[in-house]
């Protein structure tokens, strides 16, 4: 993780205590102020959010829905906006488990080594210029990312290409300062123009990695649930409306699908100025819970041998906490 704005990565230990209301947090090795670690994680778990007060106040009066369910669990995470867009890249037609394996692959072929603990091997998330020069798209189909390879490679470099044009340095930054005075619109138009990116990819950045909480990204699964739970259907009148709206915009023009936009904007009127949350809940729901869920609907089980490797690993990192000195514990509240 790259902690507050610093550019470099830390390792970072995190564990919910069993009475579930307190998270300890530990960052390893020189990790720098614990002020800093621990607004780190104010701000990546939300904590400004209360969940409670959504449901109570917002879902709960509009949406018989959400009267079932319990505000607890989901949450939308405040992710780096880089990372994000990759990983919703490499998410196209795949499940859980094979993203995971893909943005693994990532880090330890083309990112930096941080540190080695207990046999684990800890590296960075490659930057977009690491990727456009360590990486290529043959190397990257080898690596079994696909045609996913293509957009990857032309990603990183159109974005390395677009930093140098602003002057900016970081790509946390200039992802970010897309945002600065630019409506929503904008920021989807701008980044739809990086190959592999759709509606859905730039949706997903817009609400996990750029903090747009009202943002609802539209998969099949969404759209199942507008239409089976909501009735919501597009009429001719509205598609019209909605291709003359984007007449301005000319990726969005020919990218979107005004159907699926025509529910995300319904679903806003829905549920608010946390939308993007809402369709969280639900989401995860539906999916109920799998990681192998694919974006075209369909759920294949996960297998058991990365569920084994993800609890060892757990096991490891949880040893670590009292094994090594430097590490330092705090405790945040959540809702
Ligand atoms: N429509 C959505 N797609 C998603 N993919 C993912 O990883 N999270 C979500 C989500 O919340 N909504």
């Amino acid at each position: 993780m790259k902690i507050g704005r610093q550019e470099d990565y830390s390792v970072v230990i995190l564990r919910q205590k069993e009475d579930k209301g307190l998270l300890e947090y530990a960052a390893v090795g020189d990790h720098g102020d614990q002020d800093a670690l621990k607004s780190h994680f104010m701000k990546y778990f939300r904590l400004d959010v209360s969940l409670k007060h959504l449901f109570d106040n917002v879902w709960i009066p509009n949406d018989k829905m959400f009267a079932k369910l319990s505000p607890q669990g989901i949450r939308i995470l405040a992710q780096e906006p880089w990372e994000t867009l990759i990983s919703f890249i490499c998410s196209s037609n795949n499940n859980i488990s094979r993203i995971t394996k893909m943005c693994n692959s990532l880090c330890s072929n083309f990112g930096n080594l941080i540190t080695k603990l207990d046999g684990v091997t800890y590296y960075s998330f490659p930057t977009s210029e690491e990727l456009a020069t360590r990486a290529t798209e043959t190397g990257l189909r080898d690596l079994g990312f696909g045609y996913r390879a293509k957009y990857i490679i032309e990603t990183a470099r159109k974005l390395a290409k677009d930093k140098v044009d602003s002057g900016i340095a970081s790509d946390t930054e200039y992802l970010q300062k897309l945002c600065e005075d630019a409506d929503y619109e904008d920021v989807r138009e701008h980044l739809m123009s990086y190959n592999g990116v759709g509606p859905k990819v730039a949706d997903c950045v817009c609400l996990m990695g750029l903090h747009m909480d009202g943002i609802v990204p539209v998969d099949v699964h969404v759209s199942r649930i507008a239409k089976r739970d909501y009735q919501i259907s597009a009429n001719k009148n509205r598609i019209k409306e909605l291709r003359a709206k984007y007449n301005v915009l000319p990726i969005t023009r020919k990218k979107i699908n005004p159907e699926l936009d025509y529910i995300r904007l319904m679903l806003l009127e829905k549920w608010g100025s946390h939308a993007g949350w809402a369709q969280g809940v639900l989401f995860s729901k539906e999916v109920g819970g799998t990681s192998g869920s694919t974006t075209s609907g369909e759920i294949k089980k996960r297998k058991w041998d990365s569920l084994e490797e993800t609890e060892q690993t757990i096991t490891k990192q949880v040893k670590l906490k009292v094994e090594l000195s430097e590490i330092h514990i705090k405790e945040a509240k959540i809702d």
